[in-house]
C-alpha cells in the first residue's frame, strides 16, 4: 500500500482512558505500530518490537475510521493515538477526516519527534522519559514538539516516575515548561511481556509508589503537579485491548 497507509498495531475500545489529563473518559484507541525508543520499562512492547511488525497492518485514514465507526457506533467520541511513537505515522489525514465526521483527537509521544499537525489535534500529552527508562532526552526535539503544537491543542505533560532521579527529573521538567499542566505517573516495574498473556501486576509495589510519589510531592509543597496512577493497569492489569 502506498505512503498515505498509517501502521497500525491495534484498534479497540470504546474504554476509558487510564491516564492523564482525560482519565476517566470514554475513548477509542488508535494503537500504531513501531518506536525510536526501547525504555526499559515500556508497558506496550507489541507495538514496539519489531519481532511484531508482521502483526502491523497499513490500513488507509478511511479503513481506521470504519473500524472506529464500527466500534464508536457512529457516536463521535475522542480518539486516543498512542504507539509506539504515534509521531512516526502521517496521521494528519485521519485528524482531519475524523474530525469533519466530529471526532476528537488525543494524542502521546515521547516528544522525540515534532509534527506539523500537532497543531490539528484537541489534546496533545509529551511524556519525555526520565532516566530509569535508559533513554536521553533531546530538549530541542521536545521543544520543537510543544511548539509544533503551538496554540491548537492543549498541551500537557506526563512524566513516569519509578524513583528519586526520575521525580527530579520531572521537576527539571516542569521547571522547563511551567506554563504547561503536568502529571506524574506511577512506573509499572511489571511490565508484561509482549508475547504473553499473563496480566497478573504487582499491585503492592504499584501502591507504594504511589503512595511514595503523593509523599514527595507534598513534601516539596509542589503543588501544581497532578499524581495520577494508570487506571486501566489498576482495573485490568497487564490486559491489552482495554
Ligand atoms: C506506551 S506509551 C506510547 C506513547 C509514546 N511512545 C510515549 O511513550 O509517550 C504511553 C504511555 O505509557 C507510559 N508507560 C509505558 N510503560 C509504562 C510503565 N511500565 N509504567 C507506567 N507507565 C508506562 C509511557 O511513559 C507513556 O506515557
Ligand atoms: N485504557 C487505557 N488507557 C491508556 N492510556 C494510555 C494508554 C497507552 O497505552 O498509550 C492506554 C491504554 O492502553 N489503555
Ligand atoms: S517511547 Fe513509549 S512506546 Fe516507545 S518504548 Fe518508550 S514507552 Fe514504549
Ligand atoms: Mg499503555
Amino acid at each position: 500500500m502506498s505512503g498515505r497507509t498509517i501502521r497500525v498495531s491495534e484498534i479497540f475500545g470504546p474504554t476509558i482512558q487510564g491516564e492523564g489529563a482525560m482519565i476517566g473518559q470514554p475513548t477509542v484507541f488508535v494503537r500504531t505500530g513501531g518506536c525510536d525508543y526501547r525504555c526499559a520499562w515500556c508497558d506496550t512492547l507489541h507495538a514496539v518490537d519489531t519481532t511484531f511488525r508482521s502483526e502491523w497492518a497499513p490500513m488507509t485514514p478511511e479503513a481506521i475510521l470504519k473500524q472506529v465507526d464500527r466500534l464508536s457506533g457512529t457516536r463521535p467520541l475522542t480518539i486516543s493515538l498512542s504507539g509506539g511513537n504515534p509521531a512516526i505515522q502521517p496521521l494528519g489525514p485521519l485528524i482531519d477526516l475524523g474530525q469533519r465526521a466530529g471526532y476528537r483527537f488525543a494524542l502521546e509521544t515521547q516528544g522525540s519527534l515534532a509534527k506539523d499537525w500537532f497543531a490539528d489535534l484537541d489534546i496533545l500529552t509529551l511524556s519525555p522519559k526520565p532516566p530509569s527508562s535508559g533513554m536521553e532526552t533531546d530538549w530541542q526535539k521536545l521543544a520543537e514538539c510543544v511548539d509544533a503544537a503551538g496554540s491548537g491543542p492543549q498541551t500537557v505533560l506526563k512524566v513516569v516516575v519509578f524513583d528519586n532521579a526520575d521525580y527530579g527529573y520531572a521537576r527539571d521538567v516542569a521547571d522547563r515548561y511551567p506554563s504547561l499542566p503536568i502529571y506524574l505517573q506511577p512506573g509499572n516495574h511489571t511490565p508484561p511481556p509482549p508475547d504473553g498473556d499473563d496480566t497478573a501486576i504487582d499491585m503492592e509495589g504499584i501502591m507504594d509508589r504511589m503512595r511514595w510519589l503523593i509523599g514527595k510531592v507534598a513534601e516539596d509543597r509542589w503543588y501544581e503537579a497532578t499524581v495520577l496512577p494508570q487506571l486501566h493497569t489498576l482495573i485490568w492489569g497487564n490486559l491489552k485491548g482495554v
